[in-house]
C-alpha cells in the first residue's frame, strides 16, 4: 500500500515568536530516513509534532497517505520502573495480537537489534540512559508505524552506540517504514538519506 507523507508550504511560528520556518516542501516515502537538521530553538521537534499531527501549522499543510500508524520516540526515555526491558518490547507486540511466544521471540531481536540482549531481564530503572532510549527505540519499532518520528536518538550514547542505533534505523526504514529523526549529531546526520535543514529555510 502507498505510504507518503507530504509537507506543502508548511510554516510555523507560536505565539511570542517569530516564524520558526516558512514555505517548506517535501515528499517523504518509506526507505527514507530523513534527517530534520538546523540549531537549538529551530523547530526541529515543533515540526515532528506537526508531521504527527499534534500541532496544526499556521500555514501550509501535512498530507498523511496511508499512514495508519504513527511510532513517536521522545529525546526523555519513560518507561514502567519495575518492569524489564523485554516486558516493554512485548507489550505493543501483545497489543497486535502476537501470542505470548511470538511476542517474546519477536522482542527477543529487537533487544538485540538495538544491542540491548544483555540488559533484557533487566528492570527499566537499572538501564543507562542511553540503554531505555534505545529500549524505547526497539519498542516503537515492534509497533510496526509507518512513519516513526524520533528526537535526538544518539544525545546520549557513544559513537559505537550511536552508528548502530543510526544502522538499524536505516534498516527499519527499509522495512518500509518512513523514518523521520531531529538531530544535532553530525554522525546521524550523514546516515541519513534526506537530509530537512531548518537552518536554511528559517524564516
Ligand atoms: N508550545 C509552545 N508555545 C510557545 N513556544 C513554543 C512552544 N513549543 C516550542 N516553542 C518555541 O518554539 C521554538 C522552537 O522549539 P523546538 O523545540 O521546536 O526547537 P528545536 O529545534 O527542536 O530545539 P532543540 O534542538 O533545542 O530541541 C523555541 O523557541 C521554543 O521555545
Amino acid at each position: 500500500m502507498l505510504k507518503t507523507v507530504r509537507g506543502i508550504g508548511l510554516g510555523h511560528r507560536f505565539s511570542g515568536t517569530a516564524d520558526l520556518f516558512t514555505g517548506l516542501d517535501f515528499e517523504l516515502q518509506p526507505g527514507q530516513v530523513v534527517g530534520l537538521c538546523g540549531p537549538s530553538g529551530s523547530g526541529k521537534s515543533t515540526l515532528l509534532s506537526i508531521l504527527a499531527t499534534w500541532v496544526v501549522p499556521s500555514t501550509g499543510r501535512v498530507e498523511r497517505i496511508g499512514i495508519a500508524r504513527t511510532g513517536w520516540v521522545f529525546q526523555n526515555p519513560f518507561g514502567v520502573r519495575g518492569r524489564t526491558a523485554i516486558d516493554h518490547v512485548c507489550l505493543p507486540l501483545l497489543a497486535r495480537g502476537l501470542s505470548r511466544r511470538a511476542a517474546l521471540a519477536r522482542a527477543g531481536e529487537a533487544l538485540e537489534r538495538f544491542d540491548l540482549a544483555r540488559v533484557a531481564r533487566q528492570p527499566f530503572r537499572e538501564l543507562s540512559g542511553g540503554e531505555a532510549q534505545r529500549l524505547m527505540l526497539a519498542r516503537a519499532v515492534c509497533s510496526a508505524p509507518d512513519l516513526l518520528l524520533v528526537d535526538e536518538p544518539t544525545a546520549q550514547l557513544d559513537m559505537a552506540t550511536a552508528a548502530t542505533v543510526n544502522a538499524t534505523l536505516g534498516a527499519v526504514a527499509q522495512d518500509g517504514t518512513i523514518v523521520v529523526i531531529a538531530t544535532h549529531d553530525p554522525h546521524t546526520r550523514a546516515a541519513c538519506t534526506d537530509v530537512i535543514d531548518l537552518a536554511t529555510v528559517a524564516a
